[in-house]
């Protein structure tokens, strides 16, 4: 379940015929204060405006009467809903598209609160959530309060709670960056899914600086076609989202990104690519992470560690990088703080004494799969053995592709089941089977804990066992229910037993 709204207490209220106004809609004649701003009844609190809009499974004013039970005053809504608004005893703002307005009457609502901060959005396929977490480790070595807003959690200062979305809806949105303004947060960085993108969810937030680190085959669900996908993505860098771009050039959607966008963008290439503003060199590879070299603007250079492994990671610490130097950030602070920056669930080693490497990583795209097994092969010595499974209600062309990148970077691929949700796992599981044709021996396993202990059963000394897709997820998602799955403690439990039997 997740956390309740976060809700600002010091900014100042407006009133609903403000709000009727601001619109340039009709106002109704009872004029409530308005305090706060929700699009979900559940999520609704006293003194708040409603949203009700429509969406995929039903139309929000059907919950208008759960909103005022919970302390909703007033709703906004579209001619559709009006009627249960009204009966729901909510004087009712009535406009064409509530959906699209979300974003912008949630700014206003709490009163523009991202102007007051240092905004750093990250967008891309993959390594969202792991440049986030290097840009804010830098921030707070410079000395910011930081805001952090993800995947895995979502952070105030020192405040963390497990995140339900990757990029909240506008009116959570907002709400936080008031929270952040009233404790004194000074730079806010999130992950802006594609999702957020299509639905609106980052309206009204325009970004000091976004990053761009990849393009590749994921979400065809919402998006349709690749074109699409990227379309959604590159919509970031548009004058009234973004300042300043920085974006990953080695990446063929971000060579077009950095060619057509509408705003001044800062080009970076981890193979060194002379052209580009920021470039790497000098990578050393290691078990345990990855240094670099570091070439930017003004004879800039600084070497810079991090304690995540993976060739794939030098694009992440360098879009990192130039986001930070953009927004001010010394070198010295930048070397420091992506040095401490710690991930969970990404390239995470699982240690009990065994003779193998254990690792859980959070791949769950098919360049991810191949990226994070190409890594891993050349620090093994014997064979590297990929548990891997697909979401249900994803991306369904997908999953063979990750099929295939599972037989051709690892020796066995453990075919299991990764949040079937509502979908048949044994259906999925062909599916990925389908593709896996490659250099492995391929072995289906449904239950992911059977698979994960056979993996780990199997591993003889010299082995890397690498435990895909789920990395910081605390539950597997079957039919409606998510039972509680950790795969670093279904690792850790089963070394464990290993290590008594032996
Ligand atoms: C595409 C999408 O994001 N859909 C989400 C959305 O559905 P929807 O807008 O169509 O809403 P709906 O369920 O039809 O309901 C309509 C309206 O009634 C409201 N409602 C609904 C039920 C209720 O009891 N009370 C209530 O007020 C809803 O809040 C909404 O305003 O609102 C639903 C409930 O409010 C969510 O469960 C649903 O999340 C979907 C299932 C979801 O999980 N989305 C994921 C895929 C997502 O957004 N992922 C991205 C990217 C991940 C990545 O990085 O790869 C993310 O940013 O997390
Ligand atoms: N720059 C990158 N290029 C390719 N793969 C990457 C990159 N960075 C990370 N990965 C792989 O993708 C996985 C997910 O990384 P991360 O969580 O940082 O991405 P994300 O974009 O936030 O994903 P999501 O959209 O699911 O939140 C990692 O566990 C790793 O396997
Ligand atoms: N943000 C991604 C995470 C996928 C993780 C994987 N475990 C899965 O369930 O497919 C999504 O919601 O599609
Ligand atoms: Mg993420």
């Amino acid at each position: 379940m997740a956390a309740p709204a976060h809700r600002p207490t010091t900014h100042q209220p407006r009133r609903l015929s403000e709000a009727a106004a601001f619109l340039g809609v009709a106002a109704p004649a009872e004029d409530p204060e308005l305090t706060g701003i929700a699009q979900d009844s559940r999520r609704a609190q006293p003194g708040d405006l409603y949203v009700a809009r429509p969406g995929e499974f039903a139309h929000g004013a059907q919950f208008a009467d759960k909103a005022r039970a919970n302390g909703a005053v007033a709703a906004l809504t579209d001619e559709a809903g009006q009627e249960d608004c009204v009966r729901a005893g909510l004087p009712t703002l009535v406009v064409g598209d509530p959906r699209q307005l979300l974003g912008t009457i949630s700014a206003w609502v709490y009163g523009d609160p991202a102007d007051a901060l240092t905004l750093l959005g990250i967008t891309g396929t993959n390594g969202k959530t792991t440049t986030s977490y290097l840009v804010d480790a830098a921030l707070r070595a410079a000395g910011n309060g930081t805001g952090l807003i993800g995947t895995i959690e979502t952070r105030i200062g020192d405040d963390v709670e497990v995140s339900a979305r990757t990029t909240p809806e506008a009116p959570d949105l907002h709400a936080l960056f008031a929270v952040m303004r009233e404790r004194g947060v000074t730079a806010a960085t999130m992950e802006v899914s594609s999702h957020a993108l299509t639905l609106g969810r980052v309206d009204g937030v325009r970004f000091d600086v976004a990053g761009f680190t990849n393009l590749s085959q994921d979400h065809l669900e919402i998006h349709g076609d690749m074109e699409s996908y990227y379309a959604a993505k590159a919509s970031l860098f548009g004058k009234d989202r973004a300042q300043l771009g920085v974006v990953n050039v080695d990446d063929a959607a971000g060579a077009l990104l950095a060619a057509e966008a509408e705003i001044e963008i800062v080009t970076v290439s981890p193979s060194g690519d002379p052209a580009a503003n920021w470039r790497a060199s000098d990578v050393a590879l290691e078990p345990t992470g990855v240094a670099f070299d570091v070439h930017g603007p003004d004879d800039t250079r600084l070497r810079v560690s991090l304690g995540i492994p993976g060739e794939f990671n030098v694009a992440n610490g360098l879009v990192a990088v130039a986001m930070l130097h953009a927004v001010g950030i010394d070198g010295a602070a930048i070397v420091r703080g992506l040095a401490t920056a710690t991930v969970p669930g990404r390239m995470e080693r699982i240690q009990a004494g065994q003779a193998f490497t254990a690792i859980v990583d959070y791949a769950h795209t098919p360049d991810a799969i191949e990226r994070v097994l190409a890594t891993v092969r050349p620090l093994t010595e014997g064979r590297v053995i990929a548990v891997v499974g697909c979401g249900g209600d994803r991306d369904q062309s997908k999953r063979p592709l990750m099929g295939a990148a599972a037989a051709n970077g690892a020796d066995v691929a453990v075919i299991t089941d990764d949040n079937p949700r509502s979908e048949d796992p044994a259906a999925i599981r062909a599916a990925a089977i389908a593709g896996a044709k490659g250099r492995a021996e391929v072995v289906e396993i449904g239950g992911r804990r059977e698979a994960i202990g056979w993996a780990l059963d199997t591993a003889r000394q010299g082995d890397t066992v690498v435990v895909l897709g789920k990395g910081h997820e605390l539950g597997q998602e079957i039919a409606g229910i998510v039972h509680p799955f950790d795969d670093r403690q279904v690792v850790l439990e089963q070394l464990r037993r290993m290590e008594e039997r032996s």
